[in-house]
């Protein structure tokens, strides 16, 4: 049985952060290395701008014959993975790393190879370490014909996160500072 992931309904409302770009503004990928945002082979590359409301943030996944599951059409893991960056991208204008302890996603339309889809994301609540996000997709425009919904609970976690499960090499490549990284090599 899953645990629920409906947000608190007496939670307050999430503010940005202060250091977050402002509405209408470019975000920057969380990670360069990330296939869903970062600007490397196979990523999705997908953008993301803050909304109107300066929290909310739409984001935009060009989608390519590369992304196909069945002919012509998109992936169903494909359009999750979207989903997942861009509810990721959502939190992060307002709160430190996390990652993602469940996604739920509703297909609700096909997705033809040469759509552009449009996502609409928001975090709903932040209680303790969990951040609760939803979001929309959209065919052809911001607004459009639905092609799908999400919801995704992430987790609140530190750096040890990343020293404890990642590699040390993509620490280095992050920038990380070297104490960080020779720590993640001595397996601390
Ligand atoms: C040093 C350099 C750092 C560099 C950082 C660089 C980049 C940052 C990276 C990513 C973040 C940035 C942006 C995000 C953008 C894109 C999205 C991509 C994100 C991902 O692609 S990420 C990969 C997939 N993801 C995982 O790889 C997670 C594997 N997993 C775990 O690592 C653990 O599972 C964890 C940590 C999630 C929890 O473990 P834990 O031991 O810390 O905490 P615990 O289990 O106590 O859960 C605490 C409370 O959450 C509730 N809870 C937990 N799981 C739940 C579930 N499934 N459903 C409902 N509720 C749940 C509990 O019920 C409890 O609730 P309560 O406190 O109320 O009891």
């Amino acid at each position: 049985m899953p645990i629920s992931i409906d947000p608190p309904a007496d939670a307050p409302p999430p503010q940005k952060h202060p250091k977050a770009p402002g509405p209408g503004e470019r975000t920057t990928p969380h990670y360069e290395g990330c296939r869903g945002c970062g600007d490397v082979p196979g990523s999705l590359r997908l953008a993301s701008w803050v909304g109107e409301d300066g929290v909310s943030v739409h984001s935009r996944f060009d989608v390519r014959d590369e992304h196909q599951g069945a002919p012509g059409l998109l992936h169903g893991g494909m359009l999750m993975t979207a989903f997942d960056d861009a509810l990721g991208t959502a939190y992060t204008q307002i709160t430190r790393a996390a990652v993602t302890a469940r996604l739920e996603t509703d297909f609700r339309r096909p997705v033809p190879v040469g759509t552009t889809l449009w996502f609409r994301s928001r975090v709903d609540a932040i209680v303790g370490r969990k951040i609760y996000v939803s979001g929309v997709g959209f065919l052809g425009e911001l607004d459009g014909e639905v092609a799908g919904t999400a919801r995704a609970l992430f987790v609140k976690v530190g750096a040890e996160h990343f020293l404890r499960h990642g590699r040390p090499e993509d620490l280095e490549a992050l920038g990380a500072p070297r104490e960080v990284i020779e720590a993640a090599r001595a397996g601390n």
